[in-house]
């Protein structure tokens, strides 16, 4: 895998475009100015002339003299040490705390990761500016002490960039490989994770870095930073602004400075995230919450054009409900899960039990009669839950995509297929006619069409099943969208064009860093192409896991059947395991376990209240060492550690045999 790695040449992106290198070369000029600020600023920062007082700016004073007659420019300089020092300093103590613990959850995933993403979430809740006043009235105007206290707020953007990009690296069979060998987890988080995060934790500093700024400034403007005389950039246009209609210019070098220092710091930002200039200001400007906006900013990890958060697709609590005349049922209930950027995850189970409607769901698509009853869907940080159509057209194919079982249904026969992709970019890049056909044989070429060309000038009847779906997958991508779902985009397909298919999709997602959510009722479908899956069983997750795990020790005994009931594990002239029973319709959902009344490893005791998803803790239940890492993952079942004991012994339970056929 390459996508990590893609983002160490974000100091490449960063000085081909001439507007980061002007704001670096600021930044690094005025950081020198600051440390020699003697030499650069000679005049006494505190000299007071009040026969100077409210000059212009003239030979002797480059930027003119405030109030008491004292130097302006020279002022700037030396509190930049101050104002830029307590910045730097908020910022090193926020990556101090948030990169190793970051990593640490990231790495070892369980419990640990689950009390570091408490932490993360504790700091992301708390008011800054709030508990800044607080520590302020405890200990004075202490900068020092205030700057720290930042530091440690703004930390949780450390631990969630560290924590995400960890997740990613520890993939690699690199890590794997390290592991096998032996060497202790703190070594290879520094020596193979560390290198291969430090990209995206460089944006994540600059964007630190301007946030800190603006928040120490505030805290001079206040008058709870650096106390007189002595200057800070705050403190200056504090004292500026009460000479505003007497002196409005001394309010000009200390502002534009600010105002410079913070547009560099996110201008490096975005050209190192790979973002359009002012990306970073707009998005922390518009941010909600009352402590540090910057924090939660997603960084690149995958894809140069793009950034990374913990999740582009976030998705809590989801319930989906249709009506009819005897009222309302939900068919999806209490489901959650995340996916990470670039990060492949299967919804897999039987037909009827939820996942199409979880799927759609994703992209606002539930069917008429039906709505989102409760829980919250996050793309890229935004709820699209309760949004309107207009709202959810804008993340519909831009942020978003799908590619659906029957291609023939996502292209409409009576245009070609050049036209329809053209009418598409169109819609989503404003691309006038001449451009959007270069893009549309681009993306045509992208998806493996042998003849882009021919393929452009084809209807959909005149090309095979395949070629219809490599269409659909162009039209998908017409918006650039970060996540793709494919709502078993093979079903459809004969078998040789299926794995061509899953092949795309692969490829795609690295080429374009892609997350991918791939729904599925076939276990092997989703052992080729995914990282992780989620089980579903009557509108529920019942299990969920890295694909490793699922496959080889499934901790749920439906995901156990499933895998028993593959036709790769059939032998010759031995009856299948198929699974007995079918899916209860949604309005005869038992109260307790669903699965119960088909489940060998059923007692009593699972049908008399309801399951609950439980986390599994390494060496509890089916957790087992994978080239030396425990991985975690989730289970509705109150006896996973009978099914664990089943699955390792090749017992004669429900599948057992098959089971273990398919871990071999
Ligand atoms: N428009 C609708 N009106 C009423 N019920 C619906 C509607 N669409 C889906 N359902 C019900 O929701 C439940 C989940 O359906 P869904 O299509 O998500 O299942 P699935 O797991 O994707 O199955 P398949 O693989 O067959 O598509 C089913 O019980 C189905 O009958």
């Amino acid at each position: 895998m390459t996508r990590v790695r893609r983002t160490d040449t974000a100091l490449s992106r960063l000085l081909s475009k001439p507007g980061a290198v002007v704001a670096l070369a600021f930044l690094v000029l005025l950081g020198l100015s600051v440390l020699f600020a003697d030499l650069v600023a000679p005049l006494d920062p505190l000299a007071q002339d009040l026969s100077l007082a409210r000059q212009m700016p003239s030979a002797e004073h480059l930027l003119g003299t405030d109030d008491l007659g004292r130097d302006v420019y020279s002022r700037l300089i030396h509190g930049g040490a101050a104002t830029l020092g307590g910045a730097v300093l908020a910022a090193v103590v926020a990556m101090s705390i948030g990169i190793p613990l970051g990593m640490i959850g990231g790495y070892f995933r369980g419990f640990t990761d689950t009390l570091v993403s408490r932490f993360a979430d504790f700091f992301q809740a708390l008011p800054t500016i709030v508990i800044l006043m607080a520590v302020i009235g405890a200990f004075g105007n202490n900068t020092t002490v205030a700057m720290v206290t930042l530091g440690v707020a703004m930390s949780d953007g450390f631990v969630r960039l560290a924590r995400a990009t960890t997740l990613q690296v520890r993939r690699e069979l690199y890590v794997d490989a390290a592991n096998v060998a032996g060497i202790a987890p703190g070594l290879i988080l520094f020596r193979h994770v560390l290198p291969n995060i430090r990209g995206p934790l460089l944006v994540q500093l600059s964007i630190t870095m301007g946030a800190a700024l603006l928040i120490q400034a505030g805290l001079g403007f206040l008058g709870l930073g650096t106390p007189p005389p002595a200057p800070s950039w705050g403190g200056m246009i504090s004292e500026a602004s009460e000479l505003i209609y007497l002196h409005p210019w001394l309010l000009v070098p200390s502002g534009v400075i600010m105002i410079l220092s913070i547009l560099s710091f996110n201008v490096v930002g975005d050209a190192l995230a790979g973002n359009r200039p002012g990306t970073t200001l707009v998005r922390s400007f518009f941010r909600t919450k009352t402590s540090a906006p910057v924090a939660s900013k997603p960084v690149a990890v995958d894809d140069p054009q793009s950034d990374v958060d913990d999740a582009i697709v976030s998705v809590r609590d989801l319930s989906v409900s249709f009506a009819d005349s005897n009222g309302e049922f939900a068919v999806v209930q209490g489901v959650s899960f995340e996916v990470s950027r670039g990060e492949a995850l299967g919804i897999v189970g039987e037909s009827g039990c939820g996942k199409s409607v979880t799927a759609k769901s994703l992209l606002g698509l539930v069917a008429p009669g039906g709505r989102v009853s409760k829980g919250e869907i996050r793309i890229d940080g935004t709820n699209i839950v309760g949004q309107t159509n207009k709202q959810l057209r804008a993340v519909r194919g831009s942020r978003i995509a799908l590619v659906s079982q029957e291609p023939m249904t996502a292209l409409d026969p009576t245009f070609t297929i050049g036209a329809q992709l053209r009418e598409a970019i169109a819609h989503h890049t404003g691309r006038k006619a001449g451009e959007a056909q270069a893009r549309a044989l681009e993306l045509l070429r992208l998806v493996g069409m042998p003849d882009p060309q021919q393929a452009a000038a084809s209807y959909t009847f005149q090309v095979s099943g395949g070629m219809a779906q490599r269409a659909a997958i162009a039209m998908a991508l017409t918006g650039d969208p970060e996540v793709l779902v494919a709502d078993e985009p093979t079903t459809a397909l004969d078998v040789t064009v299926q794995a061509e298919i899953l092949d795309l999709l692969r490829r795609l997602r690295e080429e374009l860093g892609l997350a991918v959510i791939l729904v599925t009722h076939d276990l092997g479908v989703v052992a080729d192409t995914c990282d992780r899956a989620i089980v579903m069983y009557a509108g529920q997750v019942i299990e969920e896991a890295d694909v490793d795990t699922l496959l080889t020790a499934p901790s749920h005994p439906y995901t156990r059947a499933l895998l028993a009931a593959m036709p790769a594990n059939a032998v010759a002239g031995v009856p299948m395991d198929a699974i007995s029973g079918a899916v209860p319709a949604p309005r005869d959902w038992p109260s307790g376990c669903r699965f119960a009344d088909r489940c060998t490893f059923a007692t009593d005791r699972c049908r008399t209240s309801p399951v609950a998803l439980t986390l599994l803790r390494p060496g509890a239940g089916q957790q087992r060492p994978t080239a030396g890492i425990q991985r975690s993952g989730m289970a509705r079942c109150v006896r996973v550690e009978e099914v664990a004991k089943a699955t390792s012994t090749g017992s004669a339970t429900q599948n057992s045999s098959a089971n273990e056929r398919s871990i071999a």
